[in-house]
């Protein structure tokens, strides 16, 4: 039986989304909350090398279709070797991304169309969706800006899409979060830093003690 909690996080590229997990995963493990950070695609060897082949190929010209299967390919390795075993142990399982992130980049930026997307996802996860997830809200450019100014940063191929490209994830979110808006929960990733870590901080200390943690 699976009884962690499954919370996953998502926005638009430079939204803050990994500085603030890894902060505040660091946090919680230190107030011993039983967290796993983990992160997509990625997570486990098999998804890691499924990573490299979608972000750091120089081919540009990869299928939007195939780049669709293999996040999903990704996804589904992740699921059975890394996050189902950890809420199996009652763990609060933190990931950097999810599905969500497919039907807003492929479904409909890349344009394959969200149902489509939706349905190669529900084939691979066997339906399975986190409980609660956050989305760092920022525009575009303002994401696109932070990344511009760190050079320790690996530019990924998605990263280098053009900023109308961009702002089609954008409105791919949008529609996300009205198909799922009672498992969203938004916060302001404009903000400074800190007052960023706090609301996403308010908002899963509150989900934690709902739920039993
Ligand atoms: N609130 C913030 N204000 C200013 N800069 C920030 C803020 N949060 C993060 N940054 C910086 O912005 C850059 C992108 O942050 P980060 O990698 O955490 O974003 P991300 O949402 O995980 O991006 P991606 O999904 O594209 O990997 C980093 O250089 C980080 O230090
Ligand atoms: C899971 C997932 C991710 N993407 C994109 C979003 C980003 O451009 C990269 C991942 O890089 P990050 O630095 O770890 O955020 O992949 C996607 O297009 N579809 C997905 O399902």
């Amino acid at each position: 039986m699976v009884k962690g909690l499954f919370i996953t996080f998502e926005g638009p590229e430079g939204a803050g989304k990994t500085s603030v997990i890894q902060k505040l995963a660091a946090e919680l493990t230190e107030q011993e909350y039983p967290i796993l950070l983990t992160r997509e695609p990625g997570g486990i060897a098999i998804a890691e090398q499924i990573r490299h082949v979608i972000l750091d190929c120089d081919n540009t010209e990869m299928d939007a279709r195939t780049e669709a299967l293999l996040y999903a390919a990704a996804r589904r390795q992740h699921l059975v070797e890394r996050v189902i075993p950890a809420l199996k142990e009652n763990k609060i399982v933190l990931c950097d991304r999810f599905i969500d992130s497919s039907l807003a980049y492929q479904g409909y930026a890349r344009g394959i169309g969200v149902e489509d997307v939706l349905s190669i996802n529900e084939f691979a996860t066997e339906k399975m969706l986190p409980s609660l997830t956050i989305y760092f809200d920022i525009e575009p450019e303002a994401g696109l800006k932070r990344i511009a100014a760190n050079n320790n940063r690996e530019i990924n191929r998605l990263d280098q899409e053009k900023l109308d490209f961009h702002y089609k994830v954008k409105e791919g979110y949008d529609l996300v979060k009205e198909k799922y808006g009672e498992r969203i929960r938004v916060v302001d990733a404009s903000m400074d830093f800190e007052s960023v870590c706090n609301q996403a901080r308010e908002v899963l200390i509150s989900y934690f003690s709902k739920h039993g943690f």
